[in-house]
């Protein structure tokens, strides 16, 4: 439901009976105005820094390559490429040394380790698809229990590991999910002592640990806040540093080109009612890759995000239920002759829509890759049907089971919608089976999806009270128990979503890592828009500080 309580008032009918009633959403405008437009691309500047980063990058490939380099060494080497988002530069020499110490693990080597050093090897290996098992953490144990030794609590960079780690946990491991509610509650409870760059690195950790935070923000932080274990090898701070501003470069004029087309298809003049949220949707798409090569993905799956803007608003915050009705049978029938029978202040957006997909089918057909833009062409009637299923429910104060919310919540979450269109501009590694497979429903796009739906739902639910039944609604109704407990349970299954989404990255995977990502990324993203509020109808403050900080700040050399 878009918030129409941002600062909710019903209009009341006072001037003609033929004047239907509105809700007025009022939403917060656009923190940034016309600023990304103004920005002009220095191509040279973008071929200098391509040029400046070869020489560190083969002395970083070397470094990985080193067999004489002590395997804890390379576990860490390979741990800060991987937090400064520079895996994919070197993925095959990486893979390649991981799976020679994977080979080699023995749980005695662990035993002479300390907590630090064995949590940077757990995540090391985690992140990058090889289950170590959380055994490995066993001998910090009390025995005959799954509590922690009080000794390791003066360990600081230790348990900030510790808690790290716990976030890569699966079903089951019941050690690493004692590992993450022990290390928060300390953490926390010691971070006020703490000065320099581990009182920054426990802060930035407890707000959002890395695993659910965006990889490019991650990124710039581990830089500004990790100089130390950065600079054990100069080459790698200066190509992390090099990186960012040949990506910020990039990444800006995506950012010009969306924020140019949002204006030319006038949409804040013929929906002036919606959310004008150019840079964040960027920013959401940008959270799913930031890889230079997915350029062209950014800006497609942009638009059609930007899509879904204008139809949740159009939805939730201003046409009436009879328009609905009509808009959703157009989305169906997607024919430019249903735009008769929808209001008038919904067509430009209507016929821009059905321009959009057609030129990108156009477009795909030349590479015959025009299943994917069909996919999400179907994705989004799809959601059309899921927002007119929530608006009738609102309409005649109905509030589903919670099986049933969550059957309609799963494709409101949009989750669907946006994974399959940013497959659209990813070029040949989506292949027919890549397709089907996303087509098939697997069960960590469904965890993506739960978690996007609970916790908006969460998040949103104190505010949203009186509009529309959200999840919270639904458990209390359905189950019968009180607002903590429905709260409570909704979160549980959202940890419960986090650990199937860990265990579909691990090898041996169903499809690769490059398709694993945005999905991966999507549960990301909700965790950075909503964990502290609802960052999008009120992007003032995460947001805000995430767009400055990738794209206005200044760079980093
Ligand atoms: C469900 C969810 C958070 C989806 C995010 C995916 C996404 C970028 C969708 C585009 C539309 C949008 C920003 C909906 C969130 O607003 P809202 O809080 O009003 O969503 P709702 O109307 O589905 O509750």
């Amino acid at each position: 439901m878009a918030a129409v309580g941002a600062s909710a008032t019903l209009l009341t009918n006072t001037k003609s009976t033929a004047e239907p009633v509105r809700p007025v959403a009022n939403f917060p405008p656009s923190v940034w105005g016309d600023l990304f437009l103004s920005f002009s691309l220095d191509n040279s500047m973008m071929e200098e820094y391509a040029e400046a980063m070869e020489e560190p990058k083969e002395q970083v490939r070397r470094f990985i390559l080193d067999l004489t380099m002590d395997s804890n060494k390379k576990l860490s080497l390979i741990y800060t490429v991987h937090r400064l988002g520079l895996t994919y530069m070197f993925l095959k020499e990486i893979e390649a040394q991981l799976d020679r110490l994977f080979k080699e693990f023995s749980l005695e080597d662990y035993v002479e380790l300390d907590l630090y050093t064995i949590s940077i090897n757990f995540q090391a290996f985690r992140h990058l698809g090889y289950k170590l098992p959380c055994d490995v953490f066993n001998k910090f144990k009390n025995d005959d229990s799954n509590t922690f030794k009080d000794s390791i609590t003066s360990d600081v960079r230790g348990m900030l590991g510790l808690y790290e780690s716990a976030q890569l946990r699966l079903k089951g491991e019941k050690i690493l999910d004692e590992a993450s509610a022990f290390a928060e509650t300390k953490l926390k409870s010691l971070v006020n002592t703490l000065e320099g760059s581990l009182a920054q690195q426990v802060k930035q950790s407890l707000r959002r640990p890395f695993h659910q935070g965006m990889p490019m923000v991650e990124a710039r932080l581990y830089f500004s806040n990790y100089q130390e274990e950065c600079s054990a090898h100069d080459s790698i701070l200066k190509l992390a540093k090099l990186h960012f501003n040949y990506l910020q470069l990039q990444q800006k004029e995506e950012l010009r080109i969306v924020s140019q087309w949002w204006k030319d298809m006038r949409f804040q003049e013929t929906t002036p009612y919606i959310r004008d949220r150019v840079p964040e949707i960027y920013l959401w798409i940008l959270g799913l890759y930031f890889e230079p090569r997915y350029s062209l993905a950014r800006i497609i799956a942009t638009k059609i995000t930007l899509f879904l803007v204008v139809l949740d608003d159009t939805y939730d915050a201003y046409a009436t239920i009879e328009e609905i009705r009509l808009l959703t049978d157009a989305i169906n029938r997607w024919d430019i002759s249903a735009m008769n029978q929808i209001p008038e202040y919904i067509r430009p957006f209507y016929k821009i829509l059905l321009d959009e997909y057609a030129e990108l089918e156009k477009q795909l057909a030349k590479e015959g890759r025009a299943n994917s833009v069909i996919a999400s062409k179907e994705a989004f009637q799809d959601i059309a049907r899921g927002y007119l299923e929530e608006a009738e429910w609102a309409n005649s104060g109905y509030v589903a089971s919670f099986p049933e919310y969550m059957k309609n919540g799963l494709i409101t979450s949009a989750y669907n919608v946006i994974s399959k269109s940013a497959l659209v501009g990813m070029g040949e590694i989506v292949s027919e089976d890549a397709l089907a497979w996303y087509e098939s429903h697997p069960q960590i796009l469904q965890a993506s999806e739960l978690i996007s739906r609970l916790q908006d739902d969460v998040m949103t639910y104190q505010r949203e009270r009186g509009q529309s039944a959200t999840g919270v609604d639904s458990y209390i109704k359905t189950y019968g128990v009180s607002e903590k407990v429905a709260i409570d349970e909704l979160k549980e299954m959202i940890e419960n979503a986090w650990k199937e989404i860990n265990d579909g990255c691990l090898k041996p995977r169903e499809v690769s890592m490059d398709l694993l990502a945005p999905i991966l990324n999507l549960a990301r993203m909700i965790d950075v828009v909503y964990r502290y509020d609802d960052g999008f109808t009120f992007p003032g403050k995460t947001l805000k500080e995430y767009i400055t900080l990738l794209f206005v700040g200044s760079s980093p050399m």
